[in-house]
Parts: structure tokens; C-alpha cells; sequence
């Protein structure tokens, strides 16, 4: 036992309890419903998932070693092993890398995907162990933590996540104490789980509210071990913002440079959720070199773009459930951990997602879609309606309740054969995550679609002629003009469509590699 676990675990009795990763491998037995901390792949458990993938490698069990797996939104490295060593039958809610994306698309794998916001609590209703044998909920839920108070409970490392709900929940429980990091000790602010019709409003007002809860309480009786580890995180380094990506950044803040100068938002804004990948990050980028002063920030992933952001001194708070860093940024974070612990707050998911204050507080949500069809509707998880990507994560929890609901996209993306070969505007999504009636504006390089208040007909066109890539604007204007002519010979013209034809881009591009159509009236 080192000095520093000594240190970290202050109430003794789960020093008794002290194990390897190894001597824990006899409590897992196959079909075990388990739950796992971490977020964005910060914060999950890594020494028991290690030791099971290898005792799964070592004794052929693949597939005969096999778990229904929950983890507030994607783990680390350690869950693409059991992935590929076929050991999840059941996966949700959000997941993040190629062989687990593989197994789910594989049908190996039952991924169900749900809201951030709700997975946590519908677990805790019972919903997902429903047809559990004992009726019983979670089986463990293995958590990482950076260190334990006086009476046991858990302080998280850099995500929260569902952590607070899964151990409610869970039967036993495994923590994970990682010595390698610094104690986020501080840093959280917990909201605890408490159901209907026993729950109360949600007191946060502005961004920095704090509950003042630091640390996750659990019954001691149910941790059955603790193991000690020395792990980092391991995120992979950020793509630099594209040009594309800075032309999005730059409408973007012309937008909200007019909407300040009507007065419809405040000079600083209103708390900002950004999603993750290179358009997020071109955002905040802009947004730390632009005049807005003050801001705040109300999401679920900070990543190290948030860190300059900081420095520039525009940002004055950001909360999140996650804190999503490269090792270098991490290095950077605990450097100056006094000034950025000031500053920031991690919360449960169901909290940093909860609609009811991302309403009230009136953040302005962006995300990045697949795609958004002509009428507004925006696939966020399916390519062609049927490859699972990540999952749905939380953008429909920020985009349905935002006060400014903005989907940013390049208007087109390469294919193998045409570096333009796939519009990202579409006329009908063939999956729908975001609906018509959630968002307010599409934003790609080209231009900025302002719906707030059109009808579908005059959205279309906003959404053509503004964001649509050039090579495709002609092809989608036409549809919509036979779309029309369609919808007032059939009296349909509300939001008008031509069946046969409405996916023929997509048929397009899987069988041609493009999605520019000959003409409408071409064949498969
Ligand atoms: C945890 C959280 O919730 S963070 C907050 C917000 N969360 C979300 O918005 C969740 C859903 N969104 C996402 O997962 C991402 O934003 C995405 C995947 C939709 C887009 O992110 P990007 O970084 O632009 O995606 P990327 O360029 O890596 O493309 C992913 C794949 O989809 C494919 N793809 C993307 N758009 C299209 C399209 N319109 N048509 C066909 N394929 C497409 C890409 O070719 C790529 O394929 P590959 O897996 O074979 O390489």
C-alpha cells in the first residue's frame, strides 16, 4: 500500500479492502450488468477492465465472458478492447472508437442510445435491467477515484457523469483510487438522484451555482474493493481547426455580433455549450479572439481549446461533466489547478444536461450534425440512416431546449472519389435526431441560415441558398421546385417531398460514390 493511497483514502475501513485488478477477476460472471465512471473517455475505471480483457485473451473467452455494459457517455482505450474481444452484449448510451462502433454495426452488439440527460435517472427507474433475472439493477459499478472522504464517499476524477445514479443502483461497487493524478478534490459539485414525485427544481441560476456537495456519498457496505492505480487518461491530440471550420467560426460571431446589437442576447452572451471535434474548437477559438467579454459557459466536455479560452480572459466560468484533456493539457490544468479550480465545476450528467436549466439559463447550444435535410431536421448518429457513429450524446438535450439551437457542419465532405462527394445538406435526413422544432440555425463555411419563425418552404431555401455547398445548390433547388410542383397537384405543400426521390442522393452515393445525381429522374 503506498503513502500517497494512505493519503487519498481517508475513511480506513476501505483500506481493508485493498485488492489487486487480478483477485477481483473471480467476482465477474457472464451476462453481470455492470457500470463503469468516465465521460469522453476521461475518468473511467481502467485496472479492472484490463485485467478482464486480459484473463479473457489468456483463456479464450471471448464471447463466453461477455457484459451489459453502462458508461455515462464513451470510456477509454479499455472498452475498444472489450469490444473487440467480444465481450459486451448490451452497450449504452454514447460510445467512441472503431471497434466498438464495429461490433454495434457488426450486430454483435445491442447499443440502444438515450439523452445524457435521462440514461442516468431511467436506469435508476429499473428500466434497462428489466428483464434481469433477480429484478435487481446494476450488478457492480466500477469507479474511478481520485481520492475518499472521511465517510467513505467518492471524489471523482475529471468526469462525473452517472456516476452519482450507477452507485445508487449498484449492488457492489469497485473503486478505482488513481495515485498517478492529483486529487480533483473541489472541483465537483454533485447533485444527487432523487426520483419522482420526491424531486425538487434544480436551483441553478447562473452558471457557477454551486450545491456544495464535493463528493459522491455511497453505503460502505457495498464496496466489496478498492485497487489502487497509476494510469493516466489517454485522449488523442486535437486536429487544428480547418479553414472551413474558422469561416463556421466567423458567421457564427457575426450572428451573435447582430443579435447582441438587437438586443435579443446580452453583451456577454448567454452560457455557451459547445459539442467536441474540430468545428467546436474553431468556435471557441474564435470566440477567445473575439470582442465578447464575461462569458460563461454551461456544457458537457470542456477540452484544451477551453484552457486558452481562459487565458485570453474572456471566459469567466465554465461548467461541464467533463474535462476532456490531452495529457498536455492536463500538465497545464494541474500546473495552475489553484486559478482553473476558481473557475470550473464538474457536475452529474444528468445535471450539466438537465433541460429544465439549460432553459432557463438560455444557452446557446452548436453541435455538429451528419447532416441536416432542407426542412431543418438534422441526423446527429446514422450515416445512411443506418451506420451508427457515436450516438446521440447530448445534443438533443442542448439543442431541443437551447435559446439559440445552432447546428454547424461543412456543406460538403470528401468521399473515396469526390472530394465533394457528400453534401451534408440534404433533401430528406434518412435518421432524425433533431427535429424541425428544435433548431433555430444551420451554419456551414458557405453561410448562415437564420429559421427562427419560417415555415418549411421558406426554410428550405434559407438552407439552400445560404449553407448548401455550391456543387449541390442547383440539384437541391431543384428537387425543392418539383417538390413543390408535387405538393400542389397532391395538396401537400405544407412540407413538400417526393418519396420516390427524396433519399436518391443517398442511393447516389452508395452506389456511385457521390452524391451529385445525373438528374432527378436517374434510375437505381
Ligand atoms: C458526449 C457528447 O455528447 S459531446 C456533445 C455533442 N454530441 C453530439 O453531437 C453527438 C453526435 N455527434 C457526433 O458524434 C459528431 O459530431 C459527428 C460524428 C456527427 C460529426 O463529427 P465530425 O468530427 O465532423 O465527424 P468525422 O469527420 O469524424 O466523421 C465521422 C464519420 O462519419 C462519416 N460522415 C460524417 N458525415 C457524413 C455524411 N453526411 N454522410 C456520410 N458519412 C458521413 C465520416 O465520413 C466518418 O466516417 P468514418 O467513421 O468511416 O471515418
Amino acid at each position: 500500500m503506498s503513502s500517497i493511497l494512505k493519503q487519498r483514502v481517508r475513511y480506513a475501513p476501505y483500506l481493508n479492502k485493498l485488492r489487486t485488478a487480478e483477485q477481483c477477476i473471480e467476482l465477474f460472471k457472464h451476462g453481470q450488468y455492470l457500470g463503469w465512471s468516465g465521460f469522453t473517455g476521461v475518468g473511467a475505471p481502467k485496472a479492472i477492465p484490463t485485467a478482464l480483457a486480459d484473463h479473457v485473451e489468456k483463456n479464450n473467452l471471448q464471447g463466453k465472458l461477455a457484459f451489459n455494459l453502462f458508461v455515462g457517455a464513451s470510456a477509454g482505450p479499455e472498452e475498444s478492447r472489450w469490444a473487440s474481444n467480444d465481450m459486451l452484449l448490451r452497450r449504452s448510451p454514447h460510445q467512441v472508437g472503431k471497434p466498438i462502433a464495429q461490433s454495434i454495426n457488426d450486430g454483435r452488439v445491442e447499443f440502444f442510445d438515450k439523452h445524457l440527460s435521462m440514461f442516468p435517472q431511467d436506469l435508476t427507474y429499473g428500466y434497462y435491467t428489466r428483464d434481469k433475472p433477480d429484478n435487481d439493477n446494476l450488478d457492480f459499478t466500477i469507479i474511478e477515484a481520485t481520492a475518499i472522504t472521511e465517510d467513505g464517499s467518492i471524489v471523482p476524477g475529471p468526469a462525473v457523469g452517472a456516476s452519482p445514479e450507477m452507485l445508487a443502483v449498484s449492488d457492489k461497487i469497485i473503486i478505482e483510487v488513481n495515485t498517478k493524478t492529483p486529487s480533483f478534490e473541489g472541483i465537483h459539485d454533485i447533485d444527487l438522484p432523487v426520483n419522482p414525485p420526491f424531486r425538487q427544481p434544480y436551483p441553478h441560476l447562473t452558471s457557477d451555482y454551486r450545491v456544495g456537495r464535493t463528493a459522491i456519498p455511497v453505503d460502505p457496505s457495498k464496496v466489496v474493493a478498492i485497487i489502487e492505480t497509476h494510469a493516466n487518461d489517454i485522449v488523442p491530440p486535437n486536429a487544428p481547426s480547418d479553414e472551413g471550420s474558422k469561416q463556421i467560426a466567423a458567421h457564427l460571431l457575426e450572428f451573435f455580433e447582430h443579435e447582441v446589437k438587437l438586443g435579443r442576447i446580452p453583451e456577454n452572451l448567454h452560457p455557451l455549450q459547445s459539442g467536441i471535434g474540430n468545428i467546436a474548437n474553431a468556435v471557441v477559438e474564435g470566440l477567445a479572439q473575439s470582442q465578447f467579454k464575461n462569458l460563461t459557459v454551461w456544457t458537457e466536455v470542456l477540452q484544451d481549446s477551453f484552457l486558452d479560452f481562459f487565458e485570453s480572459g474572456s471566459l469567466d466560468y465554465a461548467t461541464a461533466t467533463s474535462i476532456r484533456l490531452t495529457n498536455e493539457g492536463f500538465e497545464k490544468f494541474y500546473q495552475n489547478w489553484d486559478a482553473y479550480s476558481k473557475k470550473l465545476c464538474l457536475r452529474a450528467q444528468s445535471t450539466s444536461n438537465s433541460p429544465e436549466i439549460i432553459r432557463r439559463l438560455g444557452v446557446i447550444s452548436m453541435n455538429t450534425p451528419v447532416e441536416v435535410d432542407m426542412y431543418a431536421h438534422a441526423n446527429s448518429t446514422n450515416v445512411m440512416g443506418s451506420r451508427m457513429l457515436n450516438g446521440l450524446g447530448g445534443s438533443a438535450d442542448f439543442l431541443r431546449n437551447a435559446k439559440l439551437s445552432i447546428m454547424h457542419t461543412p456543406s460538403a465532405r470528401p468521399s473515396k472519389t469526390d472530394p465533394t462527394g457528400v453534401s451534408c445538406i440534404v433533401p430528406m435526413a434518412p435518421h432524425i435526431d433533431q427535429t424541425e422544432h428544435d433548431l433555430d440555425i444551420v451554419v456551414t463555411e458557405q453561410g448562415l441560415a437564420d429559421l427562427r419563425g419560417l415555415s418549411p418552404k421558406e426554410r428550405a431555401r434559407e438552407i439552400i441558398n445560404k449553407t448548401a455547398h455550391p456543387d449541390y445548390r442547383d440539384q437541391l433547388q431543384d428537387y425543392l421546385d418539383r417538390a413543390i410542383f408535387h405538393g400542389t397537384k397532391y395538396k401537400t405543400l405544407h412540407e413538400p417531398h417526393i418519396l420516390k426521390d427524396a433519399f436518391k442522393m443517398h442511393t447516389n452515393f452508395q452506389e456511385n460514390g457521390t452524391m451529385k445525381l445525373q438528374s432527378w429522374d436517374q434510375k437505381f
